[in-house]
């Protein structure tokens, strides 16, 4: 089997949440310390891994970041290296962009380039976020890197097809929990209680007024509430009730604008169904504004490709915690088309692997360009 595949599917079967990717750190450990190691530095932090390149000159230093943790989902692929983690899934691509990672740095190993590479390989990007706390490091700040590279999949686009652009690809987002606190009590005296199914419905309902009534219609905003969980019993009144969300903004300043309204909504909610509430924001990322310069330079390049095409694409709300990692140091992120008919974060998301050699090669070439320069 091609080495990629037999890495990826290796890693397909074993993801964990964030912070807990202990089973994957095992394994890039073991794998990073079978290559060459005249060249290579390794330090870990928490679950993650940073590797560092010693270039042949060594003035600059390029990073490279891939994500590590997977998500709590109970796959359904039906394939035969699905995850062996019940409930959990590779089900936003971090197993590829893994194997990609490794792939690079399997080649570098014995072929590096005139600049230091910093391969990061980082914990928890679905949450709580690992990128703002791994530039911290004192690791980070040593093997501090000119410029960093990311990559995500993209199930939209077919293998072969690179998506990006110039500043804002993805949004701001925050994590949103709220807890609410009411009175149970017999299904059959809802006089006596205050319901807090009913103040959770209510609340979820007035929350898609924010988007369509306080953001400007040529801005974009998302509230999504994803899980809603409250009660005990069909004929009892439910004391508490929690709903669990996040929100994505394009810009910093309406992110705080989402965040007013909906305090504003809660407490309406507090004083209309005599509760209390709570709200959590969980983790923020930052937005990920792609440096103008070297993401136009990388999208020529990629132009100049005869077996790869390169597209303009519009931002998305999705969210990255990598954003942190460019807020400073200039960098991009780049869609990777892997053709799959079932989208990020789906149970049935089946990536074509035959992206992972069109990543490869066309980073290699571009690592070498930069890298030599
Ligand atoms: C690329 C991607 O799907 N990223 C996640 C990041 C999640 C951040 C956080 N847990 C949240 O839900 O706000 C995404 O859902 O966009």
């Amino acid at each position: 089997m091609n080495h990629l595949l037999q890495i990826r599917r290796e890693l397909h079967q074993i993801p964990e949440k964030g912070f807990e990717e202990v089973k994957t750190q095992r394994y890039l450990l073991n794998y990073i310390s079978k290559l060459p190691q005249e060249h290579l530095q390794i330090e870990t932090w928490r679950t993650g891994v940073f590797v560092r390149v010693k270039g042949k000159v060594g003035d600059n230093t390029i990073g490279y970041r891939t994500d590590i943790d997977g998500l709590p989902i109970e796959e359904e692929t039906e394939l035969e290296f699905s995850s062996t983690h019940e409930g959990m899934m590779h089900a936003c691509g971090h197993d590829l962009h893994m194997t990609i990672a490794l792939g690079l740095l399997t080649h570098y190993s014995s072929n590096p380039v005139n600049d230091h590479l910093l391969f990061m390989f980082q914990p928890a990007e679905e949450g709580p976020g690992g990128a703002e706390l791994m530039i911290q490091t004192e690791v980070f700040k040593r093997w501090k890197p000119d410029m960093i590279i990311a990559l995500h999949i993209a199930p939209e686009y077919p293998v072969g097809t690179i998506a990006t652009k110039p500043g804002l690809l993805f949004a701001n987002t925050s994590e949103l929990f709220i807890d609410l606190k009411g009175k149970g009590g017999h299904a059959a005296f809802p006089h006596q209680t205050n319901d807090m199914v009913v103040a959770s419905c209510s609340l979820v309902t007035q929350l898609q007024s924010i988007v369509s009534r306080n953001v400007n219609p040529l801005d974009s905003a998302v509230i999504t509430i994803g899980k809603i969980t409250g009660g005990t019993v069909q004929n009892i009144i439910a004391e508490r009730a929690r709903l669990e969300g996040t929100i994505r903004t394009l810009s910093v300043e309406s992110m705080s604008k989402v965040k007013a309204r909906i305090e504003a909504m809660v407490k309406g909610i507090e004083i209309g169904y005599d509760c209390q509430a709570t709200i959590d924001y969980g983790c923020m990322y930052h937005q990920v504004d792609n440096e103008e310069q070297v993401t136009s330079e990388f999208m020529k390049f990629v132009s100049t490709e005869t077996d790869v095409n390169v597209i303009h694409c519009s931002e998305a709300m999705t969210g990255e915690d990598f954003g942190y990692m460019i807020k400073d140091i200039p960098g991009f992120m780049f869609w990777l088309g892997v053709n799959s008919p079932y989208g990020l974060h789906h149970a049935k998301l089946t990536p074509d692997e035959n992206a992972l050699d069109v990543a490869v090669s066309l980073l290699t070439k571009y690592i070498n360009f930069k890298g030599t320069a």
